[in-house]
């Protein structure tokens, strides 16, 4: 395996670098490039570690061609195209819960800064200006607090503010009233919460869904004198409208952590009574940056190194545990659905995965991407296991998993079926020795292969004479027979061989061994 090689394309704590360092991982650290110089380098890297500053878009990912793992060190990953990457093959993991804790106390402490008016109380007494009476604060106490997002961050907020005395509501349509309770928190409606909240706050990403949530209209039905924090993503506030509704009184104060555009070093609500901003510092501690920079590497070096992956957005999780059982198994998944791929052709329309016996002990959704990556592969140059399961539907594929506990004949088995217009065929195989893939059952038909290298997949009629032509065609061809495999469904009737060959052979080639008396099919294969 050569050593792969990560970019720190933003600033992390130095525990990252050595992190990657100590696991073998040849890693750069370059900051601060602009979109075209990152560009001109990312081609060379397996792994990119970012923060929130570099943005992984379409056109920087047409560059990364190499590129098998983009880590955030951080929660929000809109900085990354995740359609782009999973179509080229990119797993996207983040560190969700590595700077929750930091980001709920930034929102906490932008709370009671509104509320006693902190930084204008201390710019003014460090003009000298002493003006005791111009700064009237409100109590938190008692004070509805109108959550919107009750995630991992949202819920710590809630528990600060209860822990405050504050009366917590929450809007988040995915939080279950189980949950609510077990926050001690109510759910309410949108419209409900606008009405009813001295303060809200902000913790949902930034989607279709959520993109200007506080928008004019609802600003305008807010409880007039709100204060309003965000500490989750600029685009969630409409901030002219914010602008306004600061102006008018209907909003008392304002706390914005993230803005739409970023760095914001112009807005028009800079100036404005009872605005306060920090530069995106929800993350910004050093027990937070050091979580995040460790957790990102880990997970990173699990997955180049090992398999391993852990809080991906677009895949599927595999423990560093699991991924070394599995690999013998996602290698026999990927040869045979290769094998599928390469007899069936592009008229594969369904596919069902049976597991059996220890197989089916297993986490199922890694061999299954396995499956399809190999029959995808055939006529795809870059599929993998990440984009598979989004070009399988992409394609109309209909997939498949079956998982039959017991064991059959073997005490393992991966079984694809391939459902064409001609009907399904099938193709199974086990592990020797719990590592070594084998096919044992093609088309009904069991024959025991290695499924490696250039081969050869024949239909005959089982006729005495055929092996020798076919090794004498073969032979003249100056094609070496490696292994010869052969099976029959019954005494003179179908029959097929899986030849392993040491180099591949010509269309031409493959044109006389058609000719060869009882051929019925003959297709090259490569594994
Ligand atoms: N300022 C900063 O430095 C930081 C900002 N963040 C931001 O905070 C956000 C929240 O982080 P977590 O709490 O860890 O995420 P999370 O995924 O645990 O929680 C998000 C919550 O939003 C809810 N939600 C989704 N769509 C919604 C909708 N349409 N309306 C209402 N609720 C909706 C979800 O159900 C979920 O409960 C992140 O997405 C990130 O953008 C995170 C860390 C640092
Ligand atoms: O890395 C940072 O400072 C920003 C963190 C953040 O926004 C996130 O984790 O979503």
């Amino acid at each position: 395996m050569t050593q792969p090689k990560v970019l720190i394309s933003d600033k992390m704590d130095p525990r990252a670098a050595a992190i990657f360092r100590e696991r073998g991982i040849h890693v750069d650290e370059i900051t601060g490039k602009t979109p075209d110089e990152l560009a001109a380098i990312i081609g060379d890297y397996d792994g990119l570690a970012i923060r929130s500053s570099t943005k992984a878009t379409p056109k920087l990912l047409e560059h990364a061609t190499r590129l098998k793992v983009i880590g955030r060190a951080g929660i929000g990953v809109d900085n990354v195209d995740i359609p782009a990457a999973t179509q080229r093959g990119i797993v996207v993991m983040n560190t969700p819960f590595g700077n929750s804790i930091t980001t709920a106390e930034h929102a906490i402490a932008l709370m009671f800064a509104l509320a006693r008016q902190l930084p204008e109380a201390d710019a003014s007494t460090q003009a000298g200006k002493w003006e005791k009476n111009r700064f009237m604060g409100v109590e938190l106490t008692a004070k509805t607090l109108g959550l919107i997002g009750a995630g991992n961050i949202g819920s710590i907020v809630a528990s600060r503010a209860l822990g405050l005395r504050m009366k917590v509501i929450a809007f988040d349509p995915f939080l279950s009233p189980e949950r609510a309770m077990e926050l001690g928190i109510e759910k309410v409606e949108l419209d409900a919460l606008l009405a009813r909240a001295d303060f809200i706050t902000l913790h949902t990403p930034l989607t279709d869904q959520t993109r200007g949530i506080l928008s004019r209209e609802a600003l305008a039905k807010t409880k007039k004198g709100v204060r309003i924090i965000n500490c989750a993503r600029g685009g969630l506030i409409d901030e002219a409208a914010l602008k306004d509704a600061l102006d008018s009184g209907q909003v008392a104060g304002a706390a914005l952590d993230v803005f739409e555009t970023e760095p914001a070093t112009a807005s028009p609500l800079f100036g404005t009574p009872g605005f306060i901003s920090t530069p995106h510092l929800g993350a910004s501690t050093t027990e937070a940056q050091v979580n995040v920079a460790i957790q990102v590497a880990e997970q990173m070096s699990d997955f180049l190194l090992l398999g391993g992956v852990t809080n991906a957005i677009n895949m599927p999780s595999l423990s560093a545990e699991e991924a070394p059982r599995l690999k013998p198994y996602m290698a026999l998944a990927e040869k045979l659905g290769r094998l599928l791929g390469q007899v069936l052709g592009d008229q594969v329309r369904a596919v069902s995965i049976e597991v059996e016996g220890a197989a089916a002990q297993l986490n199922q959704k890694p061999i299954t991407g396995a499956v399809l990556a190999g029959l995808m592969g055939t006529y795809s140059q870059t599929v993998n296991m990440v984009n598979a399961p989004v070009l399988a539907k992409e394609r109309g594929l209909d997939v498949r998993e079956v998982r039959h506990e017991r064991e059959g004949d073997y005490h393992t088995l991966v079984r694809v079926t391939a459902t064409t217009p001609e009907g399904k065929r099938s193709a199974a195989g086990t592990l020797f020795g719990n590592s070594a893939p084998r096919l044992v059952d093609i088309f009904g038909v069991a024959v025991e292969a290695e499924l490696d290298g250039p081969m050869l997949y024949i239909v005959n009629n089982d006729a005495p004479g055929f092996i020798g032509k076919l090794g004498t065609t073969l032979g003249e061809a100056g094609i070496n027979i490696a292994t010869f495999n052969l099976g029959r469904r019954k005494a003179g009737g179908e029959a097929v061989a899986l030849v392993a060959i040491d180099d591949p052979v010509t269309p031409h080639l493959v044109q006389q061994l058609c000719a060869i008396e009882g051929v019925r099919e003959v297709v090259p294969l490569s594994f």
